[in-house]
């Protein structure tokens, strides 16, 4: 068989790489080891046949897609569970190698996606020992999903309306639905493909409402899959993506299911009805912060199969004559076209190193509460929600600007950038909505601005805000550590200028539920700067740190990515600069040509960068983004495969386009 020709272009470009490719392959997977073993998984199951699709996703019915993807999804399930059991893949951002796999086999999102990402770590942090015990034994019997939002409600937990009445005679709850608002509305895999759910509902007991608590039912038959009786269950319908996600909804007529489904780790309910609250509520946060800290790695991993794509693309494709004499350009040489594009790839290592930052600090948190300790949870949850909503709304962003980058082609499915677009934007809304989620970091700044000026200490993460409080305002420097301090000061004037509002609502009479919807654009704002603060000093001290364990080529590299995503924020965000630092016209302007020298310094590299995030074809799925670069060759292929040029005439031409043919003549 003949050897498949990789472009020119990009042979060129992987030619003048000035660094190691592999040294940053074993970094981007956090260790050789890890880059091995991702090798081998990837080996095993990109090489069953049966995974690959005659017949491309996207001309499929929405019911064969997902029968589809539920095809594929069994035959991974069992490769990796094995995978899993057996070699453990390292975690050290708490995604494993099988998720970026499983996205690129399915294309889309597996049904299974929230049997692992929720029910499974529902169960092992919320069930006691003995159910966990007696459940996970079930094992693959026991296809899950976490059911809580309802067609009325999602962010309003208190809100949901499914209940769970004890019956103290049959030692049983019975799970309702009294109204259609109260139905089971998205769960992933909820639709057709879960036998069983953990299911979110207002806990009755003795005529008292305990409030939310989760119960785990059983809504099919083992054996015939049939839905039992008492369960209404079926799909959503089309969404803007997850076609193959088999979102579903779930209604509840008194169906009855055993005390001890209630998950009891926490709060129980005893034989005679009687309530034993938790001794610390903040125990069920475990999961939620755990699903928020890996979508931050999650999005890492999005951003670099779209990055990989475009820069690839855009070293391949040549378009215009800027000089008569000279043959076109590859696009990657316009400077707006890098602008579109390096900052994606800064920002997908931005992500995925604060990610793994964030992971540690995660499972130190979650160490110290199984002793008891619960100091450092507020300070998690509210990094954790403002970093997931800061994280994958500049994902999204990102992605669409890769799309963009790809002009028209771009918008071809076949370039697997709409699919990359639909999966990141669902993470500015699961899992804790883009606004709440920076309402909630609010509440945690806020009291933090309290104590600030009590002149008590602070946490770590907001500790900078003692500093720009005290000084006023922040002495500009235009250098990393300069801007990093510019974000904080942005920071603190912002959060500070919210609590004022706050508080000059509530001196003026208002309830305070009033005052801090009055103050909530601000409060959001605060809560985004804060992010970005975050962001900006953690990529560039674990990039300093990292600098000194690599090859200096490797470490020059790395360090041009952290300036410039540190550049380009601070230019994006120069008009908070104006306000709350020193900065000057001058400086702004020396920032503009400093950023500018990046994306120069970066280009030779560009496409030896996205080569590094070492993401294969199969996995890609991206006519535009290949390693051999076979762009115009590949759209070809994938759009011959459409069924419509299987006949060189359309049926709809004789029963249509003919009949009005003949009315036009007469
Ligand atoms: C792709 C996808 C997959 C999902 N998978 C699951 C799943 O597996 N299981 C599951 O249970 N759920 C799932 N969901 C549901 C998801 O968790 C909810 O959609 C999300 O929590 C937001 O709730 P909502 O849709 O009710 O929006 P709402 O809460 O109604 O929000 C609508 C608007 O109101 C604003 N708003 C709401 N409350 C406030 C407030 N207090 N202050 C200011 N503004 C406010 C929001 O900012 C937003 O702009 C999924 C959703 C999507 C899109």
């Amino acid at each position: 068989m003949s050897e498949v020709k990789v472009n020119e272009d990009l042979v060129k470009e992987r030619q003048k790489c000035s660094f190691d490719v592999e040294e940053l392959i074993h970094l981007v997977d956090g260790g050789k080891h890890n880059t091995l073993e991702r090798k081998k998984i990837e080996q095993y199951v990109l090489s069953i046949k049966e995974l690959k699709d005659e017949v491309p996703e996207e001309y499929l019915s929405h019911k064969e897609r997902y029968e589809n993807s539920v095809r594929k999804g069994c035959i991974l399930f069992m490769v990796l569970m094995k995978g899993i059991l057996e070699r453990k893949p390292s975690r050290n951002d708490g995604i494993s190698y099988n998720y970026k796999i499983i996205n690129g086999v399915i294309k889309d999102i597996t049904p299974f996606m929230l049997h692992f990402g929720m029910f499974l770590p529902t169960l092992a942090s919320q069930a006691s020992p003995e159910q966990q015990q007696e459940w996970l034994k079930k094992g693959i019997q026991m296809i899950g999903t976490y059911a809580q939002t309802e067609l009325g409600h999602g962010t309003f937990l208190r809100g949901l309306e499914t209940t769970a009445t004890y019956d103290a005679d049959t030692e049983e709850f019975v799970i309702h639905s009294p109204k259609v608002t109260s139905y089971k509305w998205w769960p992933g895999g909820l639709a057709q493909t879960v036998n069983h759910c953990i299911v979110m509902a207002q806990l009755y007991t003795k005529g008292k409402n305990h409030g939310i608590h989760p119960f785990l039912v059983q809504i099919r038959d083992i054996e015939t899959h049939m839905p039992l009786p008492g369960i209404k269950v079926g799909d959503i319908g089309p969404k803007l993506g997850f076609q193959t996600a088999n979102n579903g909804f779930l209604g509840f007529d008194n169906y009855r299911i055993p005390r001890m489904n209630m998950l009891m780790k926490n709060s129980q309910v005893l034989k005679d009805g009687t309530y034993v609250k938790a001794k610390n509520d903040k125990l069920t946060y475990g999961t939620m912060v755990f699903v928020r800290v890996t979508i931050v790695a999650d999005v890492a991993y999005e951003l670099a199969r779209a990055a990989t794509i475009a820069v690839r693309y855009a070293a391949v494709r040549h378009q215009s004559k800027p000089k008569p004499n000279e043959p076109e350009p590859q696009i990657l040489d316009y400077v707006t076209q890098q602008h579109k594009l390096f900052i994606a790839v800064a920002t997908s290592h931005a992500f995925r190193t604060v990610g793994r930052w964030l992971w540690s600090t995660y499972t130190k948190v979650i160490a110290d509460m199984r002793h008891g300790n619960m100091d450092q949870l507020p300070e998690l949850h509210a990094l954790a929600c403002c970093l997931k909503a800061v994280c994958s709304k500049d994902a999204s962003t990102c992605v669409e600007q890769c799309r963009f980058a790809c002009g028209g082609h771009g918008y071809m499915q076949s370039s697997n950038l709409p699919i990359i677009y639909g999966i990141v934007t669902a993470t500015v809304t699961y899992e804790g909505e883009h606004t709440v989620m920076l309402l909630q970091t609010a509440r945690y700044l806020v009291k933090a601005y309290k104590q600030a000026s009590e002149g008590k200490s602070l946490t770590p993460t907001v500790a900078y805000m003692t500093k720009y409080l005290k000084s006023g305002s922040h002495y500009w420097q235009n250098t990393p550590e300069g801007i990093i301090g510019g974000f904080q000061a942005v920071a603190t004037g912002k959060i500070k200028e919210a609590c004022e509002s706050l508080f000059q609502h509530v001196k003026s009479g208002k309830d305070y539920e009033d005052a801090w919807n009055l103050s909530s654009v601000r409060l959001i704002n605060a809560s985004e700067a804060h992010a970005r603060a975050v962001l900006c000093e953690m990529f560039w001290k674990e990039i300093q740190r990292i600098s000194t364990t690599v090859s200096p080529s490797l470490a020059i590299v790395l360090t041009q990515l952290a300036e410039l995503y540190l550049n380009y924020w601070a230019l994006e965000k120069r008009g908070d600069m104006l306000m709350y630092s020193t900065i000057t016209k001058e400086d702004i302007s020396s920032l503009q040509r400093r950023y500018e020298e990046l994306l120069a310094l970066i280009r030779p590299n560009a496409v030896g960068i996205v080569d590094a995030f070492d993401i294969r074809d199969e996995i890609l799925c991206s006519t535009l983004g290949a390693y051999d670069g076979r762009v115009y060759e590949r759209l070809m292929e994938e759009a011959m495969k459409s069924p419509l040029n299987k006949e060189p005439v359309n049926q709809s031409f004789h029963k249509y386009i003919k009949p009005l043919l003949i009315q036009a003549k007469l």
